[in-house]
């Protein structure tokens, strides 16, 4: 279950992965013009043979799973194929977790208009998945390697995209092979969003596992 880290030197060049980094940043501004867009029917059938025939190219070269986690340059963790971290991945904000100085993480972040729930603003799963995400390494930066095993929120108010937002997220207690985590998604003035508290779980074949770089 453990994925077994690469090193940067058994992966892609750090180039070409700079240049796909580009390339999903492409898409995600592509699935926002998407949402957005109002021009004709005959322009949407255009488009969409041109990004056929793009899908095709890309997939002429294709991996069975998204690009790993890894320690990559300067020993650093990273996960360029991850759904909320990953450069590579389109799917993702990309989310920027950093260690904050209380000892937990933070992120600065602004969701897109893709990521719309209820008019105006940010579907609540997607809020959820970047509290996991910001909980899960939380866990990570105090040491221990981990996996959800529950998740619960608290939607205090609407979500906007376009806005700038920080989340944070940190330990609040340990017990075995359970942490506690708790974090929220706040306005700039720190006004509560979302709340969360999760209790993350270490798989027995991963105690041990060192998630610091
Ligand atoms: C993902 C990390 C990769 C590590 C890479 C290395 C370095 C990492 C560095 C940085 C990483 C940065 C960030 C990571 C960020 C985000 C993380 C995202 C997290 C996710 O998005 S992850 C996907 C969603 N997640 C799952 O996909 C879990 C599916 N599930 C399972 O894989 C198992 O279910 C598991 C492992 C949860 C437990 O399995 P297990 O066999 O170890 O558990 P076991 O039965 O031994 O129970 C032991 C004690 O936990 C209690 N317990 C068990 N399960 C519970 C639950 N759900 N709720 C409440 N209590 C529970 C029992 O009641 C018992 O309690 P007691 O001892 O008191 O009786």
């Amino acid at each position: 279950m453990m994925p077994e880290l690469a090193t940067s030197q058994e992966s892609d060049g750090e180039a070409r992965l700079a240049a796909l980094a580009v390339l999903a940043q492409q898409v995600r501004d592509l699935a926002d013009a998407v949402t957005l867009t109002e021009v004709p029917q005959a322009e949407l059938t255009a488009v969409t043979a041109e990004l056929v025939a793009l899908t095709e190219r890309l997939g002429t070269a294709r991996r069975e799973t998204p690009l790993p986690p890894e320690f990559g340059p300067g020993g650093r963790y990273r996960h360029l194929g991850n759904a909320v971290v990953g450069d590579c991945n389109p799917h993702a904000l990309p989310l920027v977790v950093e260690p904050d100085a209380g000892g937990g993480v933070r992120a600065g972040l602004a969701f897109r208009p893709s990521h719309e729930g209820p008019p105006g603003f940010v579907h609540g799963g997607v809020s959820a998945m970047v509290l996991d995400h910001l909980l899960g390494s939380a866990v990570a930066a105090a040491g221990k390697a981990a996996m959800t095993g529950t998740l619960s929120l608290r939607y205090r108010r609407p979500v906007p995209y376009g806005a700038p937002l920080v989340a944070t997220a940190a330990v609040s207690r340990g017990e075995g092979r359970k942490t506690w985590a708790e974090g929220l998604i706040a306005l700039p003035d720190g006004t509560a969003l979302v709340e969360a508290t999760g209790l993350f779980i270490t798989p027995s074949q991963w105690v041990g596992v060192e998630t610091r770089s």
